[in-house]
């Protein structure tokens, strides 16, 4: 008997200790149970309301702007309205990138790379690697010849088809060719095999989970038990297969590189190890830095030209004066981005495609570095933040949200409207790096198309539908377009 009161006793104290702390003035959420917390709260929650950011939503509007979670044994707290987003963003003490299994799994068990590395580590790695993406063309002139080759490239692989097209793949092998470019200072043929294949790969590892990181990161043990049904199998097998071509990319550049003429990021990192031998500049940082690039930078721009394709094509009105800016500003000639200034619709397009497809629901978590008030409540050390971004930009604060209606971005006298409310990038100091990568891409793309097709929805096929699919990023739902030339 006294042996089972021992077990007991350890048990107990053991899960004590994974349990996380909650202090008194913690936020107000649902009620938790011992040990899962909220989780099946969650579950219910997603099976009648389907997707994360309906969930969190939901318990907004009962709970308020900041809701308390306990997701296993981590305390998680959802962010909501303009003001706590703000501050949540510049605040040193919420900086950090949760600890969690699911963020680590991926590189290598460790906290490195840009998207989830904190801590002098991780500003340390920004800071080079915006150097060196400055260095190679990021936000000058190369850049926008990487975009508009992809653009012509683009134009004239639609050029030969008179069917309808799929549109949710079409711009994955042109984004990775531009950022690819700069990184590695290599293309791939738009009908590429192997490119498109990593394209499908970090698609389906953004569809496996959500950014919560799911069940893997707040009951990771399980991962022994069902690892297939929590998607532990399947996002290892595709980390794999990601890592092996950076492996190999970065095998290549070793193999010819020339120390005093960098071409690339990729040389300018190994140079940079080879005088440098802290853990700064290993050979997994590298890795990992050329993963989060490419996983970063090729969903959210693919997907959000995706959305403004579907908007544009669904509400003719939009098109024709889209067409007619076009065609007064830019004419017969290549769009370049130094038209932008005079193309305010254009603009105020893309800002409403920003805003209603808000492709990154919940941002990037961030974590507290430290014990931390917000608001009339403490979020302990180690806490996971999420962002309700998706609520902010389609919320009651727009009066008309579900409308695509690019005005709502313009002054009466046809000025653009910097809006507060819209921060699709995120802000403050972990503010995304590729910001002027994404708004140029998604602008040439846009002038491109237009200037050469009529964008037209087939009329065999059923209207297609704009609600988000759910993942890590949201994306349209399949559909097809036919791109018939203007004279
Ligand atoms: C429409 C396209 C994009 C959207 C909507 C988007 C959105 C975001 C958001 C919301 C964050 C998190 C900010 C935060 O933690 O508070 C972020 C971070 C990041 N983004 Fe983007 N992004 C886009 C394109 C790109 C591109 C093209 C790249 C590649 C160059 C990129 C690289 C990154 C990186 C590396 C981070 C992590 C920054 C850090 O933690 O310091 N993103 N992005």
């Amino acid at each position: 008997m006294w042996i089972l009161a021992i077990i007991i006793t350890i048990l107990y104290s053991f899960i004590m200790i994974l349990v996380p702390r909650r202090p008194r003035f913690y936020p107000p959420g649902p009620r938790s149970l011992p040990i899962v917390g909220n989780l099946i709260s969650v579950w219910f929650g997603l099976m009648k309301l389907k997707d994360h950011y309906r969930l969190w939503r939901s318990w907004t509007q009962i709970y308020g702007d900041v809701v308390g979670l306990q997701l296993g044994f981590i305390n998680v707290v959802v962010v909501s309205g303009k003001d706590f987003i703000k501050e949540v963003s510049s605040r040193e003490v919420f900086d950090g990138r949760p600890n969690g299994f699911f963020y680590m799994m991926r590189s290598f068990g460790k906290k490195i790379g840009l998207v989830f590395a904190d801590g002098q580590a991780w500003s340390s790695t920004r800071r080079v690697i915006l150097k060196y993406l400055k260095s190679f063309g990021y936000g000058s002139r190369s850049m926008e010849t990487y975009i508009s080759e992809e653009c012509t490239a683009l134009v004239n692989h639609l050029r030969g088809s008179c069917q309808p097209v799929g549109v949710n793949e079409m711009f994955d092998v042109s984004v990775i060719n531009i950022l690819w470019r700069l990184v590695a200072g290599k293309r791939y043929d738009l009908k590429d095999v192997r490119a498109k294949q990593l394209c499908t790969l970090i698609k389906r590892c953004f569809k496996v989970v959500d950014m919560s990181g799911g069940i893997l990161n707040f009951m990771p043990f399980l991962r022994y038990i069902i690892p297939g049904p929590i998607g532990y199998t399947e996002m290892m097998e595709i980390h794999d297969i990601l890592y092996k071509f950076i492996r190999e990319t970065i095998k290549e550049h070793e193999a010819n590189i020339d120390v005093q003429n960098p071409r690339d990021v990729i040389d300018a990192f190994i140079i940079e190890s080879i005088e440098n031998k802290t853990d700064a500049f290993s050979d997994e940082e590298l890795q990992v830095v050329c993963l989060d690039l490419l996983e970063a930078g090729m969903e959210t721009v693919s997907n959000t030209a995706v959305f403004m394709l579907l908007h544009v094509a669904l509400n003719s009105s939009v098109q024709a004066r889209l067409r007619h800016e076009i065609d007064e500003v830019v004419g017969g000639r290549a769009p370049v981005l130094a038209d932008r200034a005079r193309m305010v619709y254009t603009e105020a397009v893309l800002l409403e495609t920003l805003r209603i497809s808000s492709v990154a629901p919940v941002g990037i978590p961030h974590m507290a570095r430290d014990d931390a008030r917000l608001g009339d409540y403490i979020v302990p050390k180690g806490t996971f933040l999420l962002l309700a971004m998706y609520d902010l930009h389609n919320g009651d604060h727009w009066k008309d949200p579900h409308v695509f209606r690019p005005e709502r971005f313009l002054t009466k006298e046809g000025n653009l409207v910097q809006h507060e409310w819209l921060m699709p990038f995120g802000t403050g100091r972990r503010r995304c790096i590729g910001e002027v990568l994404a708004r140029s891409e998604l602008f040439l793309f846009l002038t491109y198309l237009l200037q050469n097709f009529h964008l037209l929805l087939p009329e065999e096929d059923p209207k297609p539908s704009t609600e988000p699919v759910n993942g890590v990023s949201l994306s349209a739902a399949p559909f097809r377009l036919t791109f018939k030339q203007r004279r």
